[in-house]
């Protein structure tokens, strides 16, 4: 096996320079799954985290049978370098179980909002909140994020250069598990825990010592990244066009395991312009986003009357 476990890799390994060097988070892991770096410099509470792989218990603060996870309320957003404002009051709500599902024309600040919700440097809050699991998620770094339970498969997934992705994986979820308390799995447990969700994705196993997503088809890396989303789980996974170039029978596959992977104390936020995603993975809502807001909130029949008559039928402008 080419792989070996975090407890064995050295400050020098090519994952610790992926690492977020000016991170002031108290957790005693600072591996980070993410592919962009905080900017961020303050202290911050962390939330409990409670991924469904390691069979944590769901963590209950509504009182009621379905909990809510996601709150965003008036959201505005700037893009940090240029201050240009990209969303002008987002208002979304997510409760446990549920797959929602975000649509809009080309540049309308789909991406921008996932991109936000994560953390992402390139953007700056200015005003409106949002509430993940009952904590302030502006108040987290976007690691923190991570642990806490929100996960997203970005549009155009990173490669990482001299990093294996067992190497990766094995570290991300170790990380997660000191952040629950729990023991790490060494390399041997980890590859029998990995094994059975290389089928879930329809996956060979040479792509586990393959470097993260170095030269793999565009099918190939968003199969990668529903493989990470079932190795470290998540309490709400962002899926990003997760669709976009990929073939009908990838298509199926990485909807089947999205389906499989979804409980009834998850949620699933997903950007997508094409109804043959929604017919795989079924929507409870789905809003259309246009100039930075969420202007139409509906079932499926919207994404349908898109398919038909495009944006001019919904348009609010
Ligand atoms: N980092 C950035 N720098 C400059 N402009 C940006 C940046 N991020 C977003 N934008 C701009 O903000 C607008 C919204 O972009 P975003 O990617 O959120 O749109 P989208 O709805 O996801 O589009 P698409 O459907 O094409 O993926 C676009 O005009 C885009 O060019």
């Amino acid at each position: 096996m080419a792989y070996c476990s975090s407890s064995s890799t050295t400050s020098a390994s090519p994952v610790v320079r992926y690492l977020p060097s000016n991170s002031t988070s108290s957790t005693t892991s600072t591996f980070s799954p993410l592919p962009f770096r905080s900017n961020r410099r303050r202290s911050v509470r962390i939330a409990t985290a409670s991924l469904s792989p390691v069979n944590s218990p769901s963590t209950s603060f509504s009182g009621s049978q379905k909990n809510l996870l996601l709150e965003v309320k008036d959201l505005t957003a700037v893009i940090a370098e240029s201050k240009q404002e990209i969303l002008k009051g987002v208002n979304l709500v997510v409760y446990e179980g549920e797959v929602h599902a975000i649509m809009g024309k080309n540049g309308s600040g789909k991406s921008t909002f996932a991109k936000v919700l994560v953390g992402h440097p390139d953007y700056e809050v200015t005003g409106g909140s949002i509430l993940f699991k009952g904590s302030d998620l502006l108040e987290m770094e976007p690691e923190e994020r991570s642990l806490a339970g929100l996960f997203m498969s970005f549009q155009s997934p990173v490669e990482i250069p001299g990093v294996s992705n067992i190497d990766f994986l094995n570290m991300a979820y170790n990380a997660r598990r000191r952040k629950l308390g729990l023991a790490e799995l060494g390399p041997i447990e980890f590859y029998a825990y990995i094994f059975p969700k290389l089928d879930l994705v329809n996956m060979k196993t040479d792509f586990l010592n393959r470097n993260v997503n170095e030269g793999f088809s565009g099918g190939e890396r968003k199969r990668n990244e529903i493989l990470q989303l079932a190795v470290l789980g998540a309490e709400m996974a962002i899926l990003d066009e997760i669709d976009s170039g990929l073939d009908v029978d990838a298509l199926r596959d990485v909807a089947k395991a999205v389906n499989g992977l979804l409980t009834p104390n998850n949620s699933v936020l997903m950007i997508t312009h094409y109804l043959r995603l929604l017919e795989f993975i079924e929507p409870s809502r789905i809003h259309i986003m246009e100039d930075g807001k969420i202007v139409k909130t509906g079932d499926i029949s919207i994404a349908k009357l898109l398919e038909e008559e495009g944006y001019k039928a919904i348009s609010t402008a």
